[in-house]
């Protein structure tokens, strides 16, 4: 290449975004020397543009922890190894503090997942014969799973879990949904979303009049699939893997993407995974 080559609006543009992503400019130089470019050519391409840098205020800091005063979630200021949960020491495995993100080891006994498995399945095996009969509710291509929900205390396990998790999350069981289980057969994923409820969209005052907005998510593994299925956070880079028995928290002061909890279950590769999930409102949930 020349000294004279043109500067296309695309080596602009590429170079803007080069330093808009934090690059510096002897990297950029670098860069370019290495695809073929002479030295005077990238200072005429630079020139003008650094200045248009230089003017570019610098990025906010990024806050190091989300907001969690008033938030349901354990109190981890003693770094603590374990949690009494009532009925059950639970382990605390892995922290995160932006996006607020607890990993539960043992939270469920295997006979818990087994027990849950089992009662839901029957309610999904009933509701997807419903659905065909009915012609079916419109096929949703962000979440492959099937899914239902129990009534709050509907049966001896799933009241026995809620005050665990009641216990646990220092959060009233009235504050909670019922529990709700999804089961992803092979192939199946939830595309990576929020689970608070966008406050733009318009059936979204109706359905905090039942308790509010969401203000935190428990995601319980009952079974583990073969390969994939992993819960994923894709602002930071997370992966949980779906381990039976375990679970994962995460928190969120407002329904606003700055709490970074975005999140998704991971495609299931082999194998079924089940989970069950528990949302807690700001208020009763009736
Ligand atoms: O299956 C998962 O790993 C995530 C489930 C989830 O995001 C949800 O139930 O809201
Ligand atoms: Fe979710």
């Amino acid at each position: 290449m020349s000294a004279g080559q043109a500067i296309s609006p695309e080596l602009r543009e590429w170079i803007v975004a080069q330093l808009a992503a934090g690059h510096s400019v002897p990297s950029l130089r670098a860069a370019m020397r290495t695809s073929g470019w002479q030295d005077a050519a990238i200072d005429l391409a630079l020139q003008g543009i650094e200045r248009q840098a230089a003017v570019v205020p610098a990025a906010e800091p990024l806050p190091a922890e989300a907001s969690t005063a008033g938030l349901p979630g354990p109190d981890l200021s003693s770094s603590p190894l374990y949690i009494d949960a009532g009925d059950r020491r639970v382990q605390v495995l892995q922290t995160m503090r932006l996006p607020r993100v607890i990993v539960f080891g043992d939270l469920l006994s295997d006979e818990e997942c087994d027990g849950l498995i089992a009662a839901a399945r029957l309610r999904l095996a009933r509701s997807l014969t419903v659905e065909t009969q009915t012609g079916g509710e419109a096929l949703n291509v962000d979440r492959t799973s099937d899914g239902m929900f129990f009534e709050r205390g509907e049966n001896a396990i799933v009241a026995r879990l809620e005050q665990r998790i009641a216990v646990l999350l220092n959060w009233p069981i009235e504050f909670g949904e019922g529990l709700q289980v999804l089961r992803y057969a092979p192939g199946a994923q939830y595309r990576p979303h929020y689970d608070y409820f966008d406050p733009g969209e318009p059936g979204t005052p109706t359905i905090l009049r039942r308790g509010g907005q969401r203000v935190a998510t428990l995601v319980m593994y009952l079974q583990e699939p073969g390969q994939g299925g992993g819960t994923t956070f894709p602002d930071v880079g997370l992966e949980v893997a779906p381990k039976r028995g375990t679970g994962v928290f995460f928190s969120y002061d407002k329904p606003d993407p700055s709490t970074r909890t975005l999140h998704g279950g991971a495609p299931v590769l082999s194998g079924e995974k089940w989970v069950a999930t528990k949302w807690l409102r700001e208020r009763e949930f009736i």
